[in-house]
């Protein structure tokens, strides 16, 4: 935000924090990355409502992809359990099966889209195979 910022020679533009479904719902398997999540989640949704981005027409919005085919992913499926909570591959496979798996070019499609869209700010992307890309808030009540 810093070298975006006018008074700081930026011309503003948009920036796009990549967090994951798994700082939206709670799944048995990785509490510790979900909190991780969670906190760009909201990081991302405070600085997007902030004075210093308005100022400067800056836009901020946060990606929450499901499973994604890369080789993080890979290494994961392929039988590294051991990065997850109890190590049960076969719990974790089945639940990767349930979700299904995004390419990396489905990912990409939905960055673009919240990049030429100047509309969104403040916005989380949830990107998963069975859904497709769906924005929203995660507005409670405004007090
Ligand atoms: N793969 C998945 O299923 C999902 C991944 N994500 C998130 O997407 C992001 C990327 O994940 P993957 O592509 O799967 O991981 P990956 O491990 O396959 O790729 C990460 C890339 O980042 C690079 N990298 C690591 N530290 C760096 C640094 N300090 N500076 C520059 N580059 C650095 C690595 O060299 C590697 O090329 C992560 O934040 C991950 O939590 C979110 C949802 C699902
Ligand atoms: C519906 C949940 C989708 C989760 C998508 C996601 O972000 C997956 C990321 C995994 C891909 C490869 C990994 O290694 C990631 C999971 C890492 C889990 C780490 C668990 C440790 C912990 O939280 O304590």
């Amino acid at each position: 935000m810093y070298y975006l910022s006018v008074e700081h020679g930026g011309r503003g533009g948009c920036i796009v924090n990549v967090a994951s479904m798994a700082g939206l719902n709670p799944n048995p398997f990785s509490p510790v990355y979900g909190c991780t999540k969670a906190g760009i989640i909201h990081a991302t949704r405070c600085y997007a409502v902030s004075e210093a981005a308005k100022k400067s027409n800056i836009r901020l919005n946060v990606m929450c992809p499901a499973f994604v085919d890369t080789p993080m992913f890979r290494q994961m499926a392929a039988g590294d359990a051991s990065q997850t909570i109890g190590g049960d591959q076969t719990a974790v496979n089945a639940f990767i099966e349930r979700i299904g798996v995004l390419s990396t070019e489905d990912v990409s499609a939905a960055l673009i889209d919240i990049l030429t869209d100047e509309t969104r700010n403040g916005l989380i992307l949830r990107c998963a195979k069975k859904t497709g890309n769906v924005y929203s808030t995660l507005t409670v009540q405004d007090v």
